[in-house]
Formats: structure tokens, sequence, C-alpha cells
């Protein structure tokens, strides 16, 4: 009999990021507030008696992958460290957006790998191997596998330490024209930056303190390194004049494209959210949520 295991994969946003200087290995550390938001994809794995592997991925059919899709390879790697035959059908309804900073690729990932783990049970790999795979598929992997809702993470993604996560409103915003690679916002952060001593800014207590109070105040706190290499300013710079006008904290989530608002206070994220309706149409495609508690 087949097997079927399901689980949504959340999407994140960066309610701080901080980025340093470059690794001898080209990656770079960063020192950044991760919170999960309401915002999934739906997950699901047939495990089959027969060896085959096939992988469904809709909602992503615009992007160009460069080589194997995330769950393709979580998958594969998880089934080589197990030594367990690739007999698998994987379905995958994106929600989330490609190239927003959302994380959707890496959640993908991890959540296949909760699957895997959960279906393997007794025979489930070791945290060290399960470590080792996460960062094989992506930098934000380890963060998704954690299971936390809310944590400060430092390193290149692995280091991962829990924040008590807040009841707050998020209002998404993701342009449909545009979107925005990893790579290219961490290379066009260097060229600015053009190998200048860079600070880290405020520790990971001081963040996770911040992060207590009410977001209204975090503007002049929290920030995003790549909000200085973004492109599209105009775009971005009306959206900051929207949130000028109401009580919450805004910015790029991760390398971008998504921007997102956040409030204690959910009839301020109504009125961004209705303004953003109002103002971009079907230039933008955005959400009213929550962080996942
Ligand atoms: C910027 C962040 C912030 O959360 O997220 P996104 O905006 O992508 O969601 C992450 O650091 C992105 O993590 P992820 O998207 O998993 O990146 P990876 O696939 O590991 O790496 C893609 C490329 O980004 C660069 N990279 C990534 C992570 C890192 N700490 N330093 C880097 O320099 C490398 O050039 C790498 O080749
Ligand atoms: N399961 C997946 N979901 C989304 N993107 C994926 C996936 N697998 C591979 N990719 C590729 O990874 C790139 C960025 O993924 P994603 O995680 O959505 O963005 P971000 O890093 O901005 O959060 C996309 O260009 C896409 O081609």
């Amino acid at each position: 009999m087949d097997t079927i295991l399901a689980r949504p994969a959340y999407a994140k946003v960066n309610l701080h990021l901080a980025v340093g200087q470059p690794f001898p290995d080209g990656y770079h550390p960063i020192r950044s507030l991760f919170a999960l938001v309401d915002l999934f994809d739906d997950i699901a794995i047939t495990v089959t008696g027969s060896r085959r592997f096939k992988v469904e991925v809709t909602g992503l059919e615009a992007f160009q992958l460069n080589g194997e899709d995330t769950l393709t390879k979580a998958a594969r790697l998880w089934c080589e460290r197990a030594h367990v035959p690739l007999s698998l059908h994987i379905d995958c309804k994106k929600r989330i957006p490609a190239q927003a900073g959302l994380g959707g690729g890496s959640s993908d990932a991890a959540t296949v790998l909760h699957l895997l783990q959960e279906y393997a049970s007794d025979d489930a790999l070791d945290e060290n191997n399960l470590a080792d795979i996460a960062l094989q598929v992506g930098s934000d992997v380890p963060f998704f596998l954690s299971s936390h809702c809310c944590a400060i993470v430092t390193g290149r993604g692995e280091g991962i330490t829990p924040v008590e996560t807040r009841n707050l409103a998020v209002c998404l915003v993701m342009p449909i024209s545009f979107a925005t690679s990893t790579s290219s916002a961490y290379f066009r952060l260097d060229e600015i930056r053009g190998g200048d001593f860079v600070t880290m800014g405020p520790t990971g207590d001081e963040i996770a303190e911040v992060f207590k109070k009410s977001p209204a105040v975090w503007n002049s706190l929290l920030y995003n390194d790549f909000q200085q290499g973004v492109e599209h300013q105009a775009f971005y710079s009306q959206l900051e004049q929207l949130r000028s006008a109401c009580n919450g904290y805004s910015g790029l989530t991760g390398s971008g494209a998504c921007w997102f608002f956040v409030s204690d206070d959910q009839r301020q994220v109504q009125i961004v959210f209705d303004e953003v309706v109002s103002r971009f149409g079907t230039e933008v495609m955005s959400w009213k949520t929550g962080l996942v508690l």
C-alpha cells in the first residue's frame, strides 16, 4: 500500500538582516531575525512500492530552473544518506512566489526532509546528517528545518537561536514584473561596499529585545542591508511612503523582491493592504496575513 504524507511549507520574512564581509568560500555571514508567515506551499509525498521518482510542481512554470528544484535535491540527498531507493512521488502546489526573499524553495526542501524523517521513523537520519543535507540544499534550509516559528539566524544560515514569536499582522507585496536573484543581490552588495569594513550592527540579544517592542519603534533599530543595493527604488519608495502614514515596520524581506509591512494593530495592516490594492492593482500580488504562532 502506498503511504501518503503531507505538510504545509511556510514562507519567512527577515524582520532584520545584517550581512557581513564574505567568507573565503564566497558565502556571507548574516545576523537575521527570521519569522514564519502564514503563506504556504502544499507538499505531499507518496511513498510507492515501485522504483519510480516523480516530482510535480505547479505554480513555478514561469521560472527557469538552474539545475534541480529544491524538492528533488532534498529527496535525492536524503535517500542517498539513508540508503533507501527513491520510490517517491512528490507533489508541490506553490503559493509562495519565487525569488521573493520569502524562502519558498528552502521551505519546500525542509518540508520534504521533515516528511521523509517522519516516514523513516526509527530509521530516520541523525541530526548531523540532516543538518549537512540542509546546508547542501540552501543556506535558509536549516531555519525551516528547525521548526521554530521565529529565530535569530547566524553564520551562513546554520546558527539558529529560537525567539518567542508574536501575534503580529503582516501585509506582503510582491511585484509581478520583476524578482530578485539571491546571488546577484549578494554580488551587488559587495560591489556597493567596495571592500570597505562593515559592522554587523545589533547583537542577537539586542535584536531579540527590540522584537518585544511595538513594530512602530523598530524602524530606527532594525534594517535590511540589501535595501541599499535594491533596484526599482521608485517602487519601494512608494511603499515606504505608505508605511510612514501608518503605525508599523516595513522593509524588504531577504534579498527581495517582496516588501512587507508588520504591525501589532490589524487595522493598520488593513489600511496598507487596501492602499496597495488601489494604487498598484494587478501590478503586484498582495497578501494580508500574520506571523505563524
Ligand atoms: C538572503 C537570504 C536571507 O535569508 O534569503 P533569500 O532572500 O534568498 O530568501 C539568504 O541568505 C539566502 O539563502 P538561500 O536563498 O538559501 O541561498 P543559497 O541558495 O544558499 O545561495 C545562493 C547564493 O547566494 C549567496 N549567498 C547565500 C547565502 C549566504 N549566507 N551568503 C551568500 O553569499 C551565494 O552567492 C550563493 O551562491
Ligand atoms: N521548490 C522551489 N520553489 C521555488 N523556487 C525554486 C524551487 N526549487 C528551485 N527553485 C529556484 O530557486 C530560485 C529561488 O527560490 P526561492 O526560494 O523561491 O526564492 P528566495 O531565495 O528569493 O526566497 C528560483 O529562481 C527557482 O528557480
